[in-house]
């Protein structure tokens, strides 16, 4: 029986989704698209009757603001919102910024889909040389965390996983203890970590799983913290498969 449910959802479609880089730690905002996506999501959970205790988000402005749209749109602008770096988007190395089309033309679709999709090949770290290196590594927001030696020059899954489960474990699963409503807004890959270890997907089923901008989906979990709800998306099937063959088509050259 269902003890627990939590709604995930992965932000909007961001200005980087929409031009197709890698985007990573890079603080790409919203497209129109996205906000419309992030509207959308707002409405669906307005409609299914969603309400939340607390919201738990990235300290990137995407995963930001999508969170924002829908708490407007759902009328709770006022619970309390956890932001974290934790929660943030995989770090994307030196593939940061680059065109994924582009980047499959140059390296090969196979080469693109290890660094998207595989479970522990990182991307080749972003050097210090890199055009976005200092905006991410002196942006402010990380004034409190990660650490010098904490902070990211690339990550794999498993990496972002490392340091995802934490925050799960410590401070998501004590407030659904505590009977607290929870919604998180983050990202393709961070919440693609939280996906691996709920449903206990192994390194090579969690390749396959792509996951769309602006869907929210809920999981009801039982009192061990195990799925009796898994992935479920408030929308309609044909949309949802669209979106999630959009994304995984991403990484294929032109
Ligand atoms: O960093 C990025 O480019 C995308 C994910 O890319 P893929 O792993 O799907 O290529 O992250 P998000 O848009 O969820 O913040």
């Amino acid at each position: 029986m269902a003890k627990y449910q939590i709604v995930m959802v992965r932000h909007g479609e961001s200005e980087w989704n929409k031009l197709n880089k890698f985007c990573g730690w890079y603080d790409a905002d919203l497209s129109e698209q996205g906000r419309n996506e992030a509207k959308a999501a707002g409405v669906a959970l307005r409609e299914a009757g969603y309400k939340f205790d607390i919201a738990h988000t990235s300290v990137l402005t995407r995963a930001n603001k999508t969170l924002d749209a829908i708490l407007k749109e759902i009328g709770q602008t006022d619970i309390p919102i956890q932001k974290t770096w934790r929660l943030n988007e995989r770090h994307y190395g030196g593939l940061t910024g680059l065109n994924k089309a582009e980047t499959a033309a140059k390296h090969g679709e196979e080469q693109v889909q290890i660094w998207r999709r595989s479970f522990d090949i990182p991307p080749p770290p972003m050097e210090e040389s890199s055009e976005y290196y200092k905006i991410i590594v002196e942006d402010p927001r990380y004034a409190n965390g990660p650490s010098k030696a904490e902070f990211p020059m690339f990550e794999s899954l498993k990496l972002t996983i490392a340091r995802t489960l934490p925050y799960w474990n410590d401070t998501i699963v004590p407030q659904l203890k505590e009977g607290k409503k929870i919604l998180i807004a983050a990202h393709g890959n961070s919440l693609r970590g939280i996906v691996k270890h709920l449903d206990e997907m192994s390194d090579e089923a969690i390749m396959g799983l792509n996951l769309p901008t602006g869907i929210p989906f809920v999981y009801e979990l039982d009192e061990n913290f195990k799925p009796v709800v898994s992935m479920k998306f408030l929308g309609d099937e044909e949309t949802v498969r669209k979106a999630i063959e959009s994304v995984a088509a991403q990484g294929k050259a032109k």
